[in-house]
């Protein structure tokens, strides 16, 4: 295969989950919402960024289930995990995204790891047994396993926490860096038995969101957890120590659902590499391999008239 490796991951994808004209080549299914986010005193400290500078920014989050197919049941294992992108508007009208989701750490340390990951799961297709190719890649990759050990089912999008699980550097006006890991937390976190979810409608998810924001606010904290010297950030298989100091950098106040979510979901594109001055990728080399692959799913779901 001569094609860059991002083409070869969303190929991969697609011969995994199949070709949804028009949808994403992963977290097909989601539900884009409103609202807006607030930086706190104590995130200045960490970085210089502009999304920390106290200013109210207006936020478009889009939650979603994993996988390649627009209408997985919510519950379902192929949905799990569930994310959720976070696109910043900045005073001056640029853009600035955070992408994350429902694991503690990820399954696979290179993007390589990822497409060989998406062509095993391929050679099993949903329902049927286990494929002697897939159980050879899961034996000879541990961490999958661990990785997907740490997934619950999630009474809602609202209920669950979202980690960033890419290191990221930041710089504050000081000139001092230091390297972190969003954790996106909400008030509370309920998961559901395998029966629970069982007994839940294909999109309870997606319907338990627009109820939430029909009768309220949902509300997120953003946080950092800070990486001490030695914690390695280019392998995102590795958790940092739960002991790790974590900051808060501010409230995320979801509070408005949109008319038109699918259309709404098809023009927006969410890059965990679209940051701002006062935050720079570090070495995780997932970083660039997601911006270059969202970027080709971009492209051909927005190829169908
Ligand atoms: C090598 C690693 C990864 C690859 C190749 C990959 C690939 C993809 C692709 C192709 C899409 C569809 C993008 C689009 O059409 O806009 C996607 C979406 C997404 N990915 Fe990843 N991903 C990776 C790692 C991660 C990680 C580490 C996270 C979370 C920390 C994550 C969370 C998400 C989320 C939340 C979406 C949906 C974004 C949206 O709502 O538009 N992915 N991923």
């Amino acid at each position: 295969e001569d094609a860059p490796v991002a083409v070869q991951i969303v190929d991969a994808l697609n011969k995994h989950f199949g070709v949804h004209p028009g949808y994403r080549a992963n977290h097909a299914k989601g539900i884009v919402v409103k609202g807006s986010f607030k930086g706190s005193p104590e995130a200045v400290a960490v970085s210089k960024s502009p999304l920390f500078a106290g200013e109210k920014l207006p936020v478009t989050v889009r939650f979603s289930d994993a996988g390649g197919l627009p209408d997985v049941h919510d519950a379902s294992p192929v949905a799990n995990p569930h994310g959720m992108a976070i696109k910043f508007h900045l005073p001056n009208g640029g853009e600035s995204d955070i992408v994350v989701n429902s694991l503690k750490f990820f399954p696979v340390a290179t993007p390589e790891e990822f497409r060989d990951l998406q062509l095993a799961a391929a050679t099993t297709p949903p329902g049927s047994p286990m494929s002697a190719q897939f159980k050879t890649f899961l034996a000879s990759h541990p961490s999958v396993g661990r990785a997907n050990a740490t997934l619950g089912i999630p009474a809602s999008f609202a209920d669950e926490q979202y980690y960033g699980i890419n290191a990221f550097v930041f710089t504050n006006r000081a000139g001092r860096k230091q390297a972190v890991r969003y954790i996106i937390e909400p008030e509370k976190i309920v998961h559901l038995s395998k029966e629970e979810g069982a007994k839940k409608s294909p999109n309870y998810l997606m319907d338990d969101l627009l109820v939430r924001l029909a009768k309220g606010v949902v509300t997120f904290h953003l946080k950092a957890q800070l990486a001490a010297a030695g914690d390695p950030t280019k392998d995102p298989t590795q958790p940092w120590p739960e002991d790790r100091k974590v900051v808060d950098l501010g409230v995320l106040t979801i509070d408005k659902s949109v008319a038109d979510s699918i259309a709404a979901q098809k023009e927006l594109l969410f890059l965990p590499g679209r940051l701002t001055d006062g935050i720079e990728p570090s070495d995780d080399p997932l970083i660039a391999a997601r911006d270059s692959s969202y970027a080709v799913s971009f492209g051909r779901r927005n190829l169908t008239p």
